[in-house]
């Protein structure tokens, strides 16, 4: 029986264009003035040094170090140094009111349901925990930051790797089989699936489906099936 469920959110509880034509573009065009800016200060100092690290070149200047993090925003990389950037650069996009956190009515009405039914509710998303925050802060539907008990990003792993299931299931007080991940993506549910939790997959648009994974469309065709 499900007790606990672990949402992805791009794709999944977010529209893939949100944070495709609206936060990555928005993060592409601030970075550059934002590193100037604020290279000393210690949370960005940590990044740009992991930058280095990641592309072994600890004497890299500024300008290959912010080239490289455009190149990766292009390429929409997962990386943990870019992914932890983009949250600190989104936060003034969010507190200056130039977007507000796109979550589908659909996936809100569903968080809220469960949250009400008992479920423990968790995020891991690509995404860093401060942009995981800010996306629920300044969200369509206001504040919804109380559905969540806790959030995990890539520090945990890659969401494509098992491991990195394994370690957040370390850390909740239930065993794999009592967690339902949601994703849209297979190759994150087959991770999931991998080392035991459930898995449900959101084919919202148009991806292909798998015979490993139940699908919905959106969360109106969640039932009660879902959680057993
Ligand atoms: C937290 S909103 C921004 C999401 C993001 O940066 C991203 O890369 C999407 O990853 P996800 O794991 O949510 O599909
Ligand atoms: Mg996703």
């Amino acid at each position: 029986m499900i007790k606990a469920i672990i949402t992805d959110i791009e794709g999944t509880i977010t529209r893939i264009s949100f944070v495709k034509d609206v936060l990555f573009p928005y993060a592409a065009k601030q970075l550059p003035e934002f590193i100037s800016a604020h290279q000393q200060q210690p949370a960005v100092a940590e990044q740009l040094a992991a930058v280095k690290a990641f592309i072994d070149q600890p004497n890299a200047d500024l300008d290959t170090v912010i080239n490289t993090l455009l190149a990766w925003i292009s390429d929409d990389k997962k990386i943990t140094p870019l992914k932890q950037l983009q949250g600190l650069i989104w936060q003034t996009g969010y507190e200056n009111g130039d977007f507000t956190g796109h979550i589908y009515p659909d996936a809100y009405q569903f968080l809220q349901h469960q949250q009400q039914a008992g479920q423990q509710l968790y995020v891991y998303s690509s995404g860093s925990v401060k942009a995981q925050e800010l996306i629920f802060q300044y969200s369509d539907f206001g504040d919804i930051r109380s559905l969540f008990k806790d959030y995990f990003d890539t520090k945990v792993g890659a969401k494509q790797t098992p491991s990195a299931y394994a370690n957040i299931i370390s850390q909740l007080p239930f065993n794999a089989d009592e967690v339902l991940f949601l994703s849209d993506v297979v190759a994150e549910l087959d991770a999931a699936k991998s080392v035991g939790l459930k898995t449900l997959h959101l084919i919202r648009d148009g991806q292909t489906s798998s015979p490993a994974h139940p699908y919905i469309n959106d969360f109106s065709q969640f039932t009660t099936e879902h959680l057993a």
